[in-house]
């Protein structure tokens, strides 16, 4: 039988937290069995693999599959929309993730807990692909794309502590961060405004944007999301809630039931830091720091990913 790709492109990214247990040459021997030509590329440095899918996307390659965590899967992501914006003559190659990071949130939201190889043979092995065309968000001040989401405060903090907590690795070291940044958490003043309309204008926990149903790796921030309706949801916690009780609420979606929570969809949302001091803010893990205001635009429908079905 043949197989429907002729083409894939592996962009590996060995510094990613799982990298050790998912090894590039059994990745790629798995893909030669079902692909005409794959090839390999590792990353060099943070943003790298943004760089590489581009130039998969310009060479004409059906496939690009990025091995790696949610980094490497956003920054793979990001270069595949930008080379089709930029000529829009291209066909994206479609996007396959192997789950080769610390938290794996996107990996998961695809193919749930599925073994990586069952996954690359139900997307290479048959004659057509399952393709969803997923929406990605725009973040209006940069342009940078933002693929499982973007958040405010606790998240955003917590991150920025998980730097700094180099003795621990993977998962352990992001639950460390969160009872770290819990200590002395205080919320921000924000103001949040979806299509237009102010949603909420005062104290704020977080305010999540996506995307992507987990944060984290566990944190279950937007149980309704879907990934491919061409719209952005938001989940505002206001300060009214005790930060505390939100990774236990967040861990089965229960902070929906609560009062203090606000989930809202939208094309575009605004959040607003109302003190003037600079908003924490974060996209895909990536920190941002200096800014008071960040506006995301959804980008529907404009990047394939390889599914186990077309739609879920
Ligand atoms: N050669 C490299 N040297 C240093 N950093 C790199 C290199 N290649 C990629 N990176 C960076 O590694 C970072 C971590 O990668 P990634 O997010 O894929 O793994 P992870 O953090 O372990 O997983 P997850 O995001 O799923 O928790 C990304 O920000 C990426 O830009």
């Amino acid at each position: 039988m043949s197989h429907w790709a002729r083409t894939a492109v592996i962009v590996a990214n060995g510094r990613a937290g799982g990298a050790a247990s998912v090894p590039v040459r059994e990745v790629a021997e798995t893909c030669r069995g079902l692909v005409g030509e794959v090839s390999v590329v590792r990353t060099g440095c943070p943003g790298h693999a943004r760089t590489l899918a581009a130039k998969a996307a310009r060479d004409g390659a059906d496939v690009v599959v990025a091995v790696g965590g949610d980094g490497t899967a956003g920054e793979a992501a990001g270069g595949i929309v930008t080379a089709v914006e930029a000529d829009p003559r291209l066909v994206g190659p479609a996007l396959l993730c192997v789950p080769a990071g610390t938290g794996n949130s996107f990996y998961k939201e695809i193919w749930q807990d599925r073994p990586w190889h069952e996954s690359i043979a139900t997307a290479l092995g048959g004659t057509r692909p399952h393709i969803r065309q997923l929406d990605l968000a725009r973040v209006e001040e940069t342009r940078d794309t933002v693929l499982l989401g973007a958040c405010s405060g606790l998240v955003a903090e917590a991150l920025d502590a998980a730097a700094g907590l180099t003795r621990l690795t993977g998962r352990v070291r992001y639950q460390e961060a969160v009872t770290t940044t819990l200590r002395d958490f205080v919320p921000h003043p924000a103001r949040i405004v979806v299509d237009g309309e102010v949603v909420h204008d005062g104290s704020v926990i977080l305010a999540n944007v996506g995307g992507g149903r987990y944060r984290g790796g566990g944190f279950l921030l937007l149980p309704r999301s879907v990934l491919d309706d061409g719209l952005l949801d938001v989940c505002v916690v206001t300060g009214d809630l005790d930060p505390r009780e939100l990774p236990g609420l967040t861990r089965n979606g229960r902070h929906l039931e609560r009062s203090e929570v606000l989930y809202r969809r939208g094309r575009r949302i605004e959040i607003e830091r109302t003190d003037g001091a600079p908003l924490t803010f974060e996209w895909d893990g990536e920190v941002q720091r200096g800014r008071t205001r960040y506006a995301l635009d959804v980008l529907p429908a404009v990047l394939p990913v390889l599914s186990p079905t077309g739609r879920p």
